[in-house]
């Protein structure tokens, strides 16, 4: 469960979250909002990346002010861009990265890394250069990056936002199928349909917290 106990937060002078109250107990949550409405800012304080200046938040009861490593291992978090994600020159080695630093032996590794692989057809993929990767594939690793880590959560932000229309399709399918809670930013609406709870954004508050069948029509509204 994620509970997120009256949080605010400025850049400057800027308020950029303002007072947020939640519980999140749902598989699969979207948030979508306005460009500039605190929904990356909000996403990035789910995995400690960013402290909340009031507030604070509990990853089944961690605080992510106070538990940052045990909170980085339940929660994993997938940026836009793979390009910020993926640092190793090999497919392998990048996915292996994460699971060293665990103290995983050498064996779950590998098996984990073949798992992944074979889940996304990218098996032939294993030591290839990661900058030669199309952006889909790009994709594709950053979240298997983030699966064999294995963790409770997982944040997407934007996650198709750089892709074509068939890998957006393969994202989205991959979406529905994760056994993990997962909370995704997206201005894609028709990634949504079949999420739990859509959250919108506006100005830092959330004005909606519905099925999408109601929020998105809201937002729709909101953005007129
Ligand atoms: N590190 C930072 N320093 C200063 N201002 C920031 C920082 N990060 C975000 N902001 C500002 O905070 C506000 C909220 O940004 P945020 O990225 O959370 O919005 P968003 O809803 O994710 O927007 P988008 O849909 O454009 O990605 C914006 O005005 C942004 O310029």
């Amino acid at each position: 469960m994620i509970e997120i106990n009256n949080i605010s937060h400025h850049f400057g002078t800027r308020e950029v979250l303002k007072n947020i109250n939640l519980t999140i107990n749902e598989k699969k949550v979207a948030i979508i909002g306005g460009n500039g409405s605190g929904k990356s800012t909000f996403a990035r304080m789910l995995n400690g990346l960013l402290i909340p200046e009031q507030g604070e938040i509990l990853i089944d009861g961690l605080n992510t002010k106070k538990e940052g490593k045990k909170i980085r291992k339940k929660v994993g978090f997938v940026f836009q861009n793979p390009d910020n994600q993926i640092v190793f020159p090999t497919v392998e080695e990048d996915l292996a990265f994460g699971m060293k630093n665990l103290g995983l032996s050498k064996e779950i590794i590998a098996q984990r890394i073949d798992e992944v692989l074979t889940r996304h057809n990218l098996l032939d993929f294993k030591q290839h250069a990661t900058h030669l990767l199309s952006g889909g594939q790009k994709q594709l690793v950053a979240i298997s990056g983030v699966l064999v880590m294995q963790p409770d959560y997982i944040v997407f932000d934007e996650p198709t936002t750089l892709l074509d229309l068939k890998n957006k399709r393969i994202i989205a399918e991959l979406l529905n199928t994760l056994e993990q809670h997962i909370i995704v930013i997206s201005h894609d609406l028709d990634l949504l349909d079949h999420f739990d709870r859509v959250l919108v954004f506006d100005d830092g508050k959330i004005v909606c917290d519905d099925i999408p069948q109601i929020a998105i029509p809201k937002y729709r509204d909101l953005m007129r």
